[in-house]
C-alpha cells in the first residue's frame, strides 16, 4: 500500500481575505459623497437658517457674491435653502427607506415559519404587489393618507415592503436547507433564532446594495410627492418642495430650480454609487427543515408496522447495548412514493456502520431520520428509533440530541454559517449544553485543532469559514465532535467533496477521532474502498431497502451474494487503478 502524503492545506491568504474588503472607488466615492452630504444636513439648519427663511427686501435676485443662487420672491437666499433642505430630506428618505427595509425583511423572514402552502400564498400575493409600480401604489397611499410629511413617509415606506420581502424570502429558501441550519434544527434552536442568528446575517450584503438602490428610488419618490403637494407641506421645505416652489418662475427665473436639481441629483448618485460600489464588492463566494403533522416528521409506526418491528426486535437482540437502534423506518413522500421501505439495523457503541448504495438509494434519509432530523416534503414512521438512549418517537429533552450527537456533512462550505467566526458555531454544543465557559470552550476547541493537526489551532477559532479549505473545515467539524464527547457520528459522505490526498488525510483522523472517542460512527459512502478501509460492518442499500449486511472481512474476500452488491463491488474494482497504472 503506498504512503499517504502529507496534506498541503489550500488556506485563503488572511492578506487576500483583508484586500477583499477594503471599499472599492466607487464605494468610496458614494462614501465621501453622502459623507459630505450629512455634514451639510447637520451644519446647514444651524449656520444658515437665518437666510434660508429671513425676509429681505431683495427678491427675486440672480446669482451674485451675495447670494449664490440668488433669491425667490421673499427675498430668501435660495443656495442656503438648498443646502437646509438637505436635513429634512435625508431624514424622510432614511425613514422611509427603513419602513421598507424593516417590515419587508421581517415578513420576508417570518414567512419561513409557516406552512409551505401559506408560506406560497403570502409569496404569490407579495409578486403581485411587486409588480405594481412603487410609485403608483405610494400615490393612492398617500392620497388615502392625506398629505403631509409623515403620510408620504408611510406611502413610500410601505410601498417599498414587497421588493425587501421577496429578496429575504428567496435568498432565505437555499439558506434554510442548508447543512448548519439543519444542525441548528438538531440542536431544537427555535425557529425564530434560527431566523435571526443564522438567516439574516447572510442576507446582510444583498440587503445593504438593495437598501442604498432603495434609498435613490425612495429620494425620488418622496420628492416627487412634495413636488405634486403630497409631500412636505409650507413652511418646511424638501428638495421636492423646493422644486415646487421654483417651477412657476422656470422661464423668468430658472436658477430657482438649480439649487433643489443639483442637490437631488448629488444625493441621488452618492446612494447608487454605493450601491453599485456594495454589489461589485460583495463576495460571491460568501453565500429547510419543516416540522409538521403532514411532513417533516418522524412517527411512531401504525399497528402492522409495530409487528413487523416486533419480528425485528426478536432477529436484532437486546436493545441496551446499541447506540443507534432503527428498527422498520419507512420515509414516503406526501404522495406515498415510498424512499425508505422497512430499514432495521443497530451501531455498536465504537462501531464504525458503513451505509452503501448508489444515488438515491435512501442512504441520506436514513441516517438523517436517526438523528430525528426530517426533511420537508416527506413523512417518516418507524417501530423503533433510540439513538443514544433517546426514543426519538417520543419528545426528547432539548439539548440532550445536540450533545450526544455529531453531524458531519458532506459540503463543509455549506457546513457552516459564513457570516460567524468559527468557535461560535464549534462550541455551540459545549457552552449552550454543556455549560463550558467561553474561554475554556475556545481553549478546549484549540487542543482538539491541535490533536487534528490544524495549523495556528490558537487562531484559526477566530476566523471565518471562507478563511480554512475544506479539508479543514472537515476536520475542524470532527474537532467539534470530540470537543463535546459525542456518542453518535452520523457522517454524510464527509470526504467527496475533497481532493484524494485531503481526503485520506480527514478520513485518517475521523478514525483516530472515533477511536479515541468511543463513538458510534454511521458512515454514508459510495467508495466501496474508503468503506472497507474504515468500516466494520457495511449495509448495503438499494430503492430504499438494505439488500445485503456485510463485515469488512467479507467485503475484503468479495463474500457477496446480492448481485448488486457484486455490481458496487465490480464499479469499483473497475474505477481503481491497476498496480501498473498506479506507477505510470
Ligand atoms: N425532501 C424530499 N422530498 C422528496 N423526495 C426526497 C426528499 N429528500 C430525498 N428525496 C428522494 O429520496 C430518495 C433518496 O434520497 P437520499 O438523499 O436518501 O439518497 P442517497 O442514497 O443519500 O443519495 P445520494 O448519495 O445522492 O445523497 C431520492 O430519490 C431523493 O430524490
Amino acid at each position: 500500500m503506498s504512503a499517504i502524503p502529507p496534506i498541503q492545506p489550500e488556506e485563503v491568504p488572511a492578506a487576500a481575505a483583508r484586500r477583499s474588503r477594503r471599499p472599492g472607488p466607487m464605494l468610496a466615492i458614494g462614501l465621501a459623497l453622502m459623507g459630505s452630504l450629512v455634514l451639510v444636513a447637520v451644519l446647514a439648519p444651524v449656520l444658515l437658517d437665518a437666510d434660508a427663511v429671513g425676509l429681505t427686501d431683495d427678491r427675486r435676485q440672480g446669482a451674485s457674491g451675495e447670494h449664490l443662487l440668488g433669491t425667490d420672491e421673499f427675498g430668501r437666499d435660495l443656495f442656503a435653502r438648498a443646502l437646509v433642505a438637505t436635513r429634512l430630506t435625508l431624514v424622510l428618505t432614511v425613514s422611509a427607506t427603513a419602513i421598507s427595509v424593516v417590515l419587508g425583511v421581517a415578513v420576508g423572514l417570518l414567512v419561513w415559519m409557516l406552512s409551505p402552502r401559506v408560506r406560497n400564498l403570502v409569496l404569490t400575493a407579495n409578486a403581485v404587489a411587486v409588480a405594481f409600480p412603487a410609485l403608483v401604489m405610494a400615490l393612492v397611499i398617500a392620497a388615502i393618507l392625506g398629505p403631509g410629511a409623515m403620510s408620504a413617509t408611510l406611502a413610500v415606506g410601505i410601498a417599498g415592503i414587497p421588493a425587501f420581502v421577496r429578496l429575504s424570502a428567496t435568498m432565505a429558501a437555499p439558506i434554510m436547507v442548508r447543512d448548519y441550519v439543519s444542525t441548528a434544527k438538531l440542536l431544537n434552536v427555535p425557529r425564530p433564532v434560527i431566523l435571526v442568528r443564522h438567516v439574516l446575517p447572510n442576507l446582510g450584503e444583498a440587503l445593504l446594495v438593495l437598501s442604498a438602490n432603495s434609498f435613490a428610488v425612495t429620494l425620488t419618490e418622496l420628492s416627487g410627492l412634495s413636488f405634486i403637494g403630497l409631500g412636505v407641506q409650507n413652511p418646511d421645505y424638501d428638495f421636492g418642495r423646493l422644486l415646487a416652489d421654483g417651477l412657476p418662475n422656470t422661464y423668468t427665473q430658472p436658477i430657482q430650480i438649480v439649487g433643489p436639481s443639483v442637490m437631488l441629483v448629488l444625493t441621488g448618485v452618492a446612494a447608487m454609487f454605493i450601491g453599485d460600489g456594495l454589489a461589485a464588492r460583495s463576495n460571491p463566494r460568501l453565500r429547510r427543515l419543516v416540522r409538521g403533522r403532514r411532513s417533516g416528521m418522524l412517527h411512531r409506526a401504525d399497528e402492522l408496522s409495530q409487528e413487523m418491528a416486533a419480528a425485528h426486535r426478536e432477529q436484532g437482540g437486546a436493545a441496551g447495548a446499541a447506540a443507534l437502534r432503527v428498527r422498520g423506518l419507512k420515509v414516503a413522500t406526501a404522495q406515498g412514493r415510498e424512499l425508505v421501505r422497512g430499514v432495521s439495523f443497530d451501531v455498536a457503541p465504537g462501531e464504525i456502520l458503513g451505509l452503501v448504495g448508489e444515488s438515491g438509494s435512501g442512504k441520506s434519509l436514513t441516517a438523517m431520520s436517526a438523528a430525528g432530523l426530517v426533511p420537508d416534503g416527506v413523512d417518516a414512521t418507524a417501530a423503533e428509533v433510540t439513538t443514544v438512549g433517546h426514543d426519538l418517537l417520543g419528545p426528547v429533552r432539548s439539548g440532550d440530541l445536540a450533545r450526544d450527537v455529531a453531524l458531519i456533512y458532506q459540503d463543509p462550505v455549506s457546513t457552516f454559517n459564513p457570516a460567524l467566526r468559527l468557535e461560535n458555531q464549534l462550541t455551540e454544543v459545549a457552552r449552550v449544553h454543556q455549560g463550558m465557559n467561553r474561554r475554556a470552550a475556545r481553549r478546549a476547541l484549540a487542543a482538539e485543532f491541535r490533536r487534528l493537526h490544524i495549523s495556528e489551532p490558537d487562531s484559526r477559532g477566530r476566523q471565518h469559514p471562507h478563511e480554512l479549505s475544506g479539508g479543514m473545515l472537515q476536520r475542524a467539524m470532527i474537532a467539534s465532535a470530540l470537543l463535546t464527547d459525542a456518542k453518535l457520528i452520523i457522517a454524510d459522505e464527509p470526504t467527496t467533496a475533497l481532493d484524494v490526498t485531503v481526503q485520506a488525510e480527514v478520513l485518517r483522523q475521523f478514525v483516530a477521532a472515533s477511536g479515541s472517542l468511543g463513538a458510534a460512527v454511521l458512515f454514508i459512502s459510495h467508495d466501496l474502498g474508503v468503506v472497507e478501509a474504515l468500516c466494520d460492518r457495511v449495509l448495503v442499500m438499494k430503492e430504499g431497502e438494505v439488500v445485503e449486511e456485510l463485515t469488512r472481512e467479507q467485503l475484503a474476500r468479495g463474500e457477496v451474494k446480492h448481485p448488486y452488491t457484486r455490481s458496487l463491488l465490480a464499479a469499483a474494482q473497475y474505477m481503481e487503478p491497476s498496480a501498473e497504472e498506479a506507477n505510470e
